[in-house]
């Protein structure tokens, strides 16, 4: 698979320039001005050409719950929002705790071909809390363990699963929330839950990475933990950066103040956080009046990070590839995130001008369920390249 890109504004984390980029097995095989090769040729137009996006957290629902999302509708609302590599959260029905779930999973993800799935496993089986003897079984091809969907509630269980994790090299994701204490408190059961799990990374030594952090507090303590020298990542989802409670949407960990989404700005502008993850949760409109929490949100991640980020607070265009590509790639442990020869050709063209109202009935996901519904965004996806393949092209 060959294919050159001319006329592009190549932004990634480090280089702004003009030019054309040469993709070839799969891989950016040169780059320049001018270009020419005997293969398809895709006229960037001037437009932005940056890597394509990996999402730390997504939720596809296979098996189980495909009425809401299946693995070809969220391939497809991926590529949508420029994604090429999705991480798939365990809470599906079963619960992925076996290599067989995994496999199951990957292969019929490779079989569409749209993106790179990579699938976690439970940190518990069957999200009960209990056992983690399943990880036993769990080999090479698995990178991280999660209870996403709910915290692992007991104390003395994490810090075991932690010690078995830390032996098997694979790292953590957290979401964390006390259920003793959510109905009253939601803000101090995420911070409660992200002081413990910090504490037990420090005593274990655990790959930790901390998804959807949604408080001043709880991002605090985990910069004191960075700064100290602990090996712990985060991600911050589009819409606890662009949205407070008054939203009133449903979504877990639940919309909060704007001192929060100040906090987690400036934390992004300070290089405190790793990554934009999702959550992308897509949900019925029956699950969704039945009080379902989640946003079916990577269609809409980058407009609205785009919007919020760099419109309206000044960032970089530079910073918001660096934490929706180079660093959850790096975290993954995948060879993209940057246009350089020898990364993955996975590349995302990008009408940054392009003004546009978030409209659900238009999304290639089966979740409709977005509080950006009506909303005015900038930076619309034209094309989605992975490994030199078009693999999504906007309708016009
Ligand atoms: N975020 C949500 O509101 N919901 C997620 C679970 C989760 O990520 O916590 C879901 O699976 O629906
Ligand atoms: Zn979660």
């Amino acid at each position: 698979m060959e294919l050159l890109i001319k006329n592009a504004k190549v932004v990634d984390s480090s280089q702004n320039f003009q030019g054309d980029v040469y993709i070839k097995d799969g891989v950016i095989n040169e780059i320049g001005i001018d270009l020419h090769k005997q293969c398809q040729v895709l006229d960037a137009k001037g437009n932005t050409l940056t890597p394509a996006f990996v999402d730390l957290h997504a939720h596809f629902r296979d098996p189980g719950y495909t009425y809401k999302e299946d693995i070809f509708t969220g391939s497809s609302a991926a590529v949508k929002g420029g994604y090429t590599t999705v991480n798939l959260m365990a809470n599906t029905n079963p619960v992925c705790s076996s290599m067989d779930m995994v496999n199951y999973v990957v292969g019929k993800g490779n079989k569409i071909g749209l993106v790179d799935i990579n699938q976690v496993v439970s940190i518990t089986e069957g999200l009960r809390g209990e056992s983690f003897k399943h990880l036993e079984a769990i080999d090479k091809s698995v990178k991280f363990i999660s209870d996403d969907g709910r915290g692992v509630q007991d104390s003395n269980t994490m810090l075991n699963a932690m010690v078995k994790a830390k032996e098997k090299g694979l790292t953590i994701i957290a979401h964390e929330e006390n259920e003793d204490i959510k109905d009253c408190d939601t803000r101090l059961a995420e911070n409660l839950m992200t002081w413990r799990d910090l504490t037990l990374a420090k005593v274990t030594g655990v790959k930790l990475h901390v998804t959807h952090v949604s408080t001043k507090e709880a991002l605090k303590d985990i910069i004191e933990a960075k700064k100290s020298g602990l090996e712990v990542t985060c991600d911050v989802t589009p819409h606890h950066i662009a949205l407070t409670k008054k939203e009133d949407y449903k979504v877990n960990p639940p919309l909060r103040e704007k001192e929060d989404i100040d906090f987690l700005i400036e934390a992004i502008k300070n290089n405190y956080v790793d990554a934009i993850g999702t959550d992308h949760a897509p949900h019925s409109k029956e699950d969704k009046e039945k009080g379902a929490n989640g946003i079916s949100g990577i269609e809409t991640a980058f407009s609205v990070c785009y919007t919020k980020l760099v419109k309206e607070k000044g960032l970089s265009l530079n910073k918001l590839v660096e934490i929706m590509s180079k660093n959850p790639a790096k975290i993954m442990g995948v060879n993209k995130g940057e246009v350089k020869i020898g990364y993955k050709g996975d590349l995302v063209l990008i009408d940054l001008n392009k003004k546009y109202t978030v409209d659900c009935r238009n999304f290639k996901s089966k979740g409709k369920n977005s509080p950006f519904q009506g909303k005015e965004v900038f930076g619309e996806i034209i094309n989605t390249i992975k490994e030199g393949k078009i693999v999504y092209s906007r309708e016009d």
